[in-house]
């Protein structure tokens, strides 16, 4: 089945992203929790985590029922959790530690193993989740579908640690796989792979600022479909994709095509 059309959603400022942002999700929440008892979230590093702030505010942050989330790591830099460079310190600082998510339903990396290690590790852990029931799986992929996952797009169109030239981006069977030679720092990462991140049910690429700017253009402007795609353009879940953009990010996209 072909996966269904992005909804694409422009805002003028990044701060209207942040509210559209806590609405969407909020929904989301309430529809999953209301049909599952739960709601599972994978989070991106970057700029996401600031655009998440209004969802811990009111009246967004009293309307979730935080009990039911358990939290995962679309992609993680392979340091300590204390680390300036952890995208888990990173989630911790700006939005766990100000909403009472049960410590037991965050997927912080393990700490200290190789790439490779912290790889399977995770991927053993994920598949343990969907064993006990604790995450559910995707009939058509056999891969775990996670309820929401929040992607950042790094202005080059890399999505989680899934880069343009980087074989990982291929992957077909690894939940999660590991690279050692990012091109974005720290070096070593480990990442969802492209087969587990589009049987999620629901996908929102969240992407503001100016430096988006071309990688979008390319990605939903009317030449997408020509040369070789970006990541980015191969995030296609079986369920929802819907982008939040402000209107620096499409600032390209926007500009008239004269021909010249
Ligand atoms: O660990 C990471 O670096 C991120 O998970 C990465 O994939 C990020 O989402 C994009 O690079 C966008 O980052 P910005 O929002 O900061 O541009």
């Amino acid at each position: 089945m072909a996966p269904p059309t992005p909804i694409i959603q422009t805002f003028e400022t990044e701060e209207q992203v942040a509210v559209a942002l806590a609405v969407y999700i909020l929904h989301l929440s309430a529809k999953f929790i209301a049909a599952n008892g739960s709601f599972s979230v994978v989070l991106s590093g970057g700029t996401l985590i600031d655009t998440l702030r209004k969802l811990v505010e009111p009246p967004y942050v009293d309307s979730i029922e935080w009990s039911k989330w358990s939290i995962f790591f679309l992609d993680e830099r392979v340091v300590p959790l204390d680390h300036p460079d952890s995208n888990y310190k990173l989630a911790y600082d700006g939005f766990l530690s100000k909403v009472p998510i049960p410590e037991s339903n965050i997927y912080p990396i393990k700490e200290r193993l190789s790439p490779s290690d912290t790889a399977d590790e995770y991927e053993q852990r994920l598949k343990q989740l969907v064993a006990n029931n604790t995450l559910r799986t995707s009939p058509n992929t056999g891969f775990a579908k996670f309820d929401l996952m929040l992607v950042g797009m790094g202005p080059e169109g890399h999505v989680a640690s899934l880069f343009g030239w980087h074989f990982q981006r291929f992957e077909k069977k690894r939940w999660v796989t590991f690279i050692t030679d990012s091109p974005k720092p720290p070096p070593p990462r480990i990442t969802f792979t492209f087969p587990l991140i589009n049987s999620a049910s629901e996908i929102a690429m969240v992407v503001t600022g100016e430096d988006a700017a071309d990688a979008v253009n390319v990605a939903l402007g009317k030449h997408a479909s020509y040369g070789y795609p970006l990541p980015v353009q191969k995030v296609s879940p079986e369920g929802g994709l819907t982008w939040f953009l402000d209107m620096a990010a499409t600032s390209e996209l926007r500009k008239i095509d004269t021909g010249m």
